[in-house]
This record gives C-alpha cells, sequence and structure tokens, in this order.
C-alpha cells in the first residue's frame, strides 16, 4: 500500500460512520419506565446522598473506580511536536481506546487548552471527584515534569505521566531482555540516549533503577550532548551532562552498547549504526518515524537487536504495553499513587512474560508460527491476553506492599480470573475442561500429523498434559515438519499405516472391518485398502483399544471424515448422530444443535437430538436449560417448522418429564429470560435463559453458529460429535491450533465420562 493510501486510510477511519473512536456506554438496564427513574430522579438521589455522607461511596456507586482521566495540552504529541490540544485529540482518543480494549478502563479524554503550568494543575485538581486516576500525555519537557510532580502531591488518587513512566518501564524491561541476548550487562553498557525530554529523562533513570551506572549514559537534545559545561543548563538535563569531550550524536554514538531514541525521526544514520561496538541494542523509539528505519537498521548491522514504537515491525517498545496494566493494578487496589516499587514490579512482569511460551491466539494474530523470545520477540506483543493477568496484578501487589493501597486483594487467583472475565478472555468452562483433563489425560490419536497446525497442537496438549498424542502419517514428513519449526515432540509415538500392513494388528483391523461391513458389500480385499487410509487406521486404533479417541477433519470435509468412524466404531444402539457446537459467550457457555449431521430432523429426531445434547451438556457438570427454536412462540404461528418443534417438545415433555425443555420459541425470548418471563410466565425455562438452543434443520444451526462466531460474538469449540460408541472428534476444515487444542480437550473429558 502506498503511503499516500495509508495517509487517506487513517483519516477514513477516523472520519467514517460516527466521528473519533470512543463512546460513553450506558452499563445499567434502560428499557423500561422504570429502569429510567433508578437511573434518574427520583432514583438517583439516593446513591448521592450516600456518597454525600461518605465520599468513598462514589467507588461503589459511581464509575470513578473504573474512569481514568487522558489529559493533554498537545505540546508534545507524539514526535510530533506542539501540535496544539485539539490536534492531540486523535491520540488521546487513541490512549482511550487502547486503555478500554486492553484492561477495561473507561476513559474520558480531555485536552486543555493551556500552557501554563499553574493554570494545568489547578483544573486537573479540581477534577478529583470524577475521575480515579490521571493519565497525563504528551506534554513537553521541562513543564511536564513540574505538572506531574505536583499533581502527585497535591492529589489522593494515582497520576502518571505516561511518556515518562510508561515508556521507561517497557523500554527498561525491554532492555533488560535485549542485554541478555546480546550478553552484555546492564551495569557496564555504554548508552547513548537520544533525546532529553519527558521520556528520554524518565527512562534514564530507571535504566539506572535497574542498574545501568550513570557515568556510562550520554544524553542528546537539539543542541547536541549534553556536556557540564553548558551554558544555563537546566537542572533535569544537568542530571545526565557529561564531561566528556563529545558533541555531537556522531562522536557519543562510537562504541556505545545501546542507543535509545526518545527524539525524532532519521537522526542516526546507518554510517553511525555501523560505529558501535558488536551487538549494538537500538531502540529507536520516536513516533511515528524512529531515529533509524527498522529496515536499514538490520540491514545495517545483522547483530543488532532492533526495537522501534510501531507496531508493524519485530519488537514493539510502545508504552500500550504498560499504562493500560498499571492503572489497572492501581485501581483495583485503589492505589493513592503510582511509585517507584509499582513500576519496578511491572518492569519485571513484562520481561519475565517475554520469556514464556506465547499463547496461540498472539502467534496467529501476527502470523507466526512460533513466535519465541529472542532477538526479534524481546518482550510480550501488545495483544498478548496474559498481560492483564501478570502486569496488573504485579503492580497491584506492590502497591499493597509498599503502602499506598486502600483496598487488598485476599484471592489473587480469583482476582486474575476476574481480569479474564473482564476482557472477555473469561473461558471458565474451557479451563474447567482443561482441569478435569489433566486428571486423567488420555492417548489422543491424531489421523492428519503431516499438518503443522496438528502437530503444535499435539505438543501443546502434550506439555499441558491433557493428551498423550499419537501421530498418524509419513515418518519422515512429520520429523521433517517437527525439525523446521522446531517443535517438542520427542517420544511422540508416530505410525504409518503403510509401514503397518504386514502386523497382525493391521489384520484385526481389516477383519473387524470386514466383518462389520461384509453384508453391506464390503470385500476383505476392500477393508485391507480402507485401512491405509489413516482415518479407518486411527478410527480401529479406537476400537481396539489402543487409542481413547480419534481427532481428524483439518484437511477433509466431514462427510469423508465422519464415514470411517461410523463403519469402524458405529453409534450407539437407539441413539442417533449429531454435531453440537458449544460457543464460549460473554454471558456463559451455550450449546447449539444439531449443527452438522442432520439436514431436515423429523419430530422423533429431534427428541433423539435433544436428548442426546442434553446427555453431552449433563457430562460437563452443566445443568441444561433446552429451547427449541423457530420464527414462532408457543404456537403464535402454524407451520411446518413451528409445528414441528412444539410437537417434539410435547414429546419431550411426555417422555422425559426430568428434561428442562420449552418451545417452540424465537432465539432471543430464548436467551433473554426477563422477556420471557413476562411474555410467556408459563414457560417451563423460568430463572434462567436457556443455554441449549435446538434448532430446526442443519441450514438454521449452522448459520447460526457461523454467524456468532463471525460477528466476534462467541469462540466456537466443536463440533462435537454426539452419539457414536467410542469418541471421535471431527475438527472443522481448517481449524486453527486452539480450536484443535479445544477439541482434545473435550475429546479427553469425554473419554473420561464414559469411564464413569
Ligand atoms: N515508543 C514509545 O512508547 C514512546 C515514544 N515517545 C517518542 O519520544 C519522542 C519524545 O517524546 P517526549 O519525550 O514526550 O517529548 P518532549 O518534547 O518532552 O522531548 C523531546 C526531546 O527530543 C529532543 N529532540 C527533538 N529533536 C531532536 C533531534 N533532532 N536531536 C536530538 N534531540 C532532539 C528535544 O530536544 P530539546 O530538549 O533540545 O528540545 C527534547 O529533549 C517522541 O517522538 C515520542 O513519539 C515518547 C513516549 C513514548
Ligand atoms: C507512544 C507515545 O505515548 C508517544 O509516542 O508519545
Ligand atoms: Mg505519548
Amino acid at each position: 500500500m502506498s503511503k499516500l493510501n495509508r495517509k487517506q486510510d487513517a483519516l477514513d477511519y477516523h472520519a467514517n460512520g460516527r466521528p473519533g473512536k470512543i463512546a460513553v456506554v450506558p452499563t445499567k438496564p434502560t428499557n423500561s419506565q422504570r429502569d429510567l427513574s433508578l437511573a434518574y430522579s427520583p432514583g438517583v438521589a439516593e446513591p448521592c446522598l450516600k456518597i454525600a455522607e461518605n465520599k468513598d461511596d462514589a467507588y461503589k456507586y459511581t464509575a470513578k473506580g473504573n474512569l481514568v482521566a487522558v489529559i493533554s495540552n498537545g505540546t508534545a504529541v507524539l514526535g510530533l511536536g506542539d501540535i496544539g490540544p485539539e490536534g492531540g485529540k486523535p491520540v488521546m482518543e487513541g490512549k482511550g481506546l487502547l486503555f478500554k480494549i486492553f484492561a477495561d478502563i473507561d476513559v474520558f479524554d480531555l485536552e486543555l487548552n493551556t500552557k501554563n503550568v499553574d493554570d494545568f494543575v489547578r483544573t486537573v485538581k479540581l477534577l478529583e471527584p470524577t475521575f480515579g486516576g490521571i493519565n497525563l500525555e504528551d506534554i513537553k519537557a521541562p513543564e511536564c515534569f513540574e505538572i506531574e510532580r505536583r499533581l502527585k502531591e497535591e492529589m489522593c488518587i494515582p497520576v502518571m505521566h505516561d511518556d515518562q513512566h510508561g515508556t521507561a518501564i517497557i523500554s527498561g524491561a525491554a532492555l533488560i531482555n535485549a542485554c541478555e541476548l546480546q550478553q552484555k550487562k546492564l551495569e557496564e553498557v555504554k548508552i547513548v540516549v537520544n533525546g532529553a525530554g519527558a521520556a528520554a529523562i524518565s527512562c534514564s533513570r530507571i535504566y539506572i533503577s535497574l542498574g545501568a551506572k550513570p557515568e556510562n549514559i550520554v544524553m542528546i537534545d537539539r543542541s547536541g550532548v549534553i556536556r557540564k559545561d553548558r551554558e544555563n543548563l537546566d537542572a533535569l538535563k544537568g542530571e545526565f551532562a557529561t564531561d566528556r569531550d563529545i558533541h555531537t550524536l556522531e562522536e557519543a554514538i562510537r562504541d556505545a552498547d545501546v542507543f535509545i531514541g526518545l527524539s525524532a525521526a532519521d537522526v542516526l544514520s546507518g554510517d553511525m549504526l555501523k560505529t558501535m561496538r558488536k551487538n549494538p541494542i537500538v531502540f529507536a523509539m520516536a513516533n511515528p518515524n524512529p531515529e533509524i528505519a527498522y529496515d536499514l537498521a538490520v540491514q545495517t548491522r545483522q547483530d543488532v537487536v532492533m526495537a522501534t514504537g510501531r507496531s508493524d515491525y519485530p519488537n514493539q517498545v510502545n508504552n500500550v504495553l504498560g499504562f493500560p496494566y498499571i492503572f489497572r493494578g492501581a485501581l483495583d487496589v485503589r492505589a493513592t499513587a503510582i511509585n517507584e516499587e509499582m513500576k519496578l514490579a511491572a518492569v519485571y512482569a513484562i520481561a519475565k512474560l517475554a520469556k514464556e511460551p506465547v499463547p496461540e491466539s498472539v502467534n496467529l494474530a501476527y502470523n507466526i508460527n512460533n513466535l519465541k523470545f529472542g532477538k526479534d520477540y524481546i518482550i510480550p506483543k501488545p495483544t498478548d491476553p496474559r498481560l492483564i493477568t501478570e502486569v496488573a496484578p504485579a503492580v497491584a501487589k506492590a502497591a499493597i506492599t509498599s503502602g499506598v493501597a486502600r483496598a487488598e486483594i485476599a484471592d489473587w487467583e480469583a482476582y486474575k480470573d476476574n481480569l479474564r472475565k473482564r476482557l472477555g478472555l473469561d473461558d471458565v468452562l474451557m479451563r474447567d475442561l482443561s482441569a478435569a483433563a489433566r486428571q486423567h489425560p488420555k492417548r489422543v490419536v491424531f489421523a492428519e500429523a503431516d499438518h503443522y497446525k496438528i502437530l503444535k497442537a499435539a505438543q501443546i496438549v502434550r506439555d499441558e498434559g491433557i493428551a498423550e498424542p499419537i501421530l498418524l502419517g509419513n515418518k519422515e514428513k512429520i520429523q521433517q515438519i517437527i525439525r523446521e519449526n522446531a517443535l517438542d515432540l520427542h517420544q511422540v509415538p508416530i505410525i504409518d499405516p503403510f509401514e503397518e500392513s504386514d502386523t497382525p494388528r493391521f489384520k484385526q483391523y481389516e477383519e473387524s472391518l470386514y466383518k462389520k461391513r461384509q453384508r453391506r458389500g464390503l470385500t476383505l480385499n476392500e477393508a485391507h485398502k480402507f485401512m491405509f487410509d489413516r482415518n479407518y487406521f486411527g478410527a480401529s486404533m479406537v476400537e481396539f483399544g489402543e487409542a481413547d479417541c480419534l481427532i481428524s477433519g483439518l484437511t477433509k470435509n466431514y462427510a469423508t471424515t465422519i464415514r470411517p468412524a461410523l463403519h469402524v466404531i458405529g453409534t450407539n444402539a437407539g441413539c442417533r448422530i449429531a454435531g453440537m457446537y458449544m460457543m464460549l459467550t460473554k454471558k456463559g457457555p451455550v450449546f447449539l444443535g444439531d449443527t452438522t449431521v442432520n439436514k431436515n430432523p423429523t419430530e422423533e429426531e429431534l427428541v433423539d437430538i435433544t436428548v442426546s445434547l442434553y446427555d453431552a451438556v449433563r457430562k460437563m457438570n452443566i445443568e441444561p436449560k433446552i429451547a427449541l427454536l423457530s420464527y414462532s412462540n408457543f404456537g403464535s404461528n402454524d407451520g411446518e417448522t413451528p409445528n414441528k418443534m412444539r410437537n417434539a417438545v410435547k414429546k419431550l415433555h411426555e417422555k422425559y418429564p426430568h428434561i428442562v425443555v420449552d418451545g417452540e420459541m424465537q432465539g432471543n425470548f430464548a436467551i433473554n429470560n426477563q422477556m420471557l418471563v413476562e411474555n410467556f410466565p408459563f414457560s417451563q425455562l423460568n430463572g434462567k435463559p436457556a443455554n441449549v438452543l435446538v434448532f430446526p434443520n442443519l441450514e438454521s444451526g449452522n448459520i447460526a453458529y457461523k454467524l456468532l462466531q463471525e460477528l466476534g460474538e462467541a469462540e466456537a469449540v466443536g463440533p462435537i460429535l454426539l452419539g457414536l460408541k467410542k469418541p471421535v472428534h471431527v475438527l472443522q476444515l481448517g481449524s486453527s491450533v486452539r480450536e484443535i487444542v479445544n477439541m482434545v480437550t473435550i475429546a479427553v473429558v469425554d473419554v473420561q465420562s464414559r469411564e464413569r
């Protein structure tokens, strides 16, 4: 894409639809007159009076405790300089957006039309009743230092100038890790800091707290190297003045180990970079354009560890990794400040996280196979879902131990769960199922092991103790994929049916298949040939107890995958085979069926499918509440589908009175229990919304789950195959690694439940 297009895209992004990037969203019901009278007059008077009696109740009855002000006067907006408060507003809205999506913190962005420190401080101080915290942003040095110092002294809520401390924390974490990778000691490295403003001074201070020696730091501003003999040197820059006989960046950079850029675009040339020591570290953090372009740096020095503030290159050293979680931790313990202890706790938590195995969702987001700690991955990616559960608790703990917290956190695991929930990362059910699977891991045979995603998933389930994988396929090919992707699958058995054809088990498998299918036209010779198909071979392993379950379907269509299982294993007596999807929604898990097998089930078949769904959901320790869906509510329409669903419900009520099931009903009534109760108080689904939805036909079930999945409303786990005598689970064509792992987990729990 040309630069010009990108510029237009950015403008369109901001202008299209509702202008800007953020909005205010009500958090309470506003459907009825009653709701409104509670939200506003007269009901609102009650919390007002409580708060008037005790100011702290503002945290209980208002949004204060989760509301941060992002405040700027637009004097140092990114590296764009003093572009005024209105000019800075898109950045401040952007920070608001990041606070929200990464830490569920609500933000009002406030752009102040003043360069006067007193006016700025007075205005912000007056806002204390409104906010739980203050994030100062893009205010130029030296005013930003005095503004922050005074506000910290005079306010009882946490105040942090993000360009100073957010940047210091992230680059500190990155520097620790870069030094380790480049085999340098922070205590010994020679650091050149280009820029002497808000970010540069605070970063240099934190590097010293982390071990760097002040005498090893040289700082440069627009006038060149900050030397002790400079006239009118202010105290802030004076802190880093040198008496070395150097005057320019060119002179300073020679033999330096580390370049820190917090100034302006393109000030470091390739030639200058060449003069740095072996294994240099370059953090060119000016935004939007770094002090040296990423490509130029890595082409000039192959031994460099290179980072920028941008998201389109590896190693984005940007305060977005910090401010959402630092404030999250501070707000959650009602900290009165963000102090040194909290900042250092954040540094170490971020640095440590970079060394942990990377979640598959992050690999996928960046389209990278196996992101690993190394020169191209020195700090976590901003989309890493673990940042909130690692950094926020570390900050909150440090606030408590350093004595600035006004609230305690008793149960840290529950706190982490709550953080995940905030971001909708809360697959409690999946986590419970994983925990259950880990109790008694099972042998899972993968029919398509000659595929990277399957091998990666196999590694994950083995690492996590969920399953013992067995790989089916060509040994050489599988081993090559393992090698190329540095996967750890040592000692995992690999079986190639083509190498098995003379073995007793192959004979046993083909004879068994022949016996089952001889009266359906199958010859022994054909049964022999079928067994080279890994779906037949894998299903036979399950049938003969050499594996506990089979996972397949990544590369073949559903029918082709399921047929061998039906031929080799078969269905439970009197059982109808059906497919169920588990949708992990923000409102909890919802099970949909049949989404994969029965095209247009009859009333009787719907009864069987409902019973299968009921049994499967109960096996997951969830009490099923089942709705049979249609376009009509309890007889409001007469049509083929409503009649079919209504009659199926009648049969279910007669035959299975213990099952909580009702219908026919429309989808919204099924999941909005208030609406259901108000309009149909006689319904069996009283008290809780339905968590199992039965569809009239394959079309509607399939459309529903795909729409939910694509609209980002829910993660789909499935299809979970119901009704087979032994566990075989069929993946969706092209499933992600995460989906495969989820499916294996379900399969293992399925095996366990059959053993009970
Ligand atoms: N990646 C990240 O997370 C972050 C990046 N930044 C980036 O850092 C830069 C500075 O931000 P901030 O500290 O808030 O701004 P300030 O205005 O407080 O500081 C800017 C500093 O850069 C110096 N400077 C400007 N041009 C040059 C140059 N050509 N050579 C040497 N020094 C120069 C200025 O020198 P003088 O003092 O002489 O005016 C000043 O000291 C921006 O580009 C910003 O985008 C900032 C925060 C976070
Ligand atoms: C990232 C940031 O805060 C800045 O560049 O100013
Ligand atoms: Mg900034």
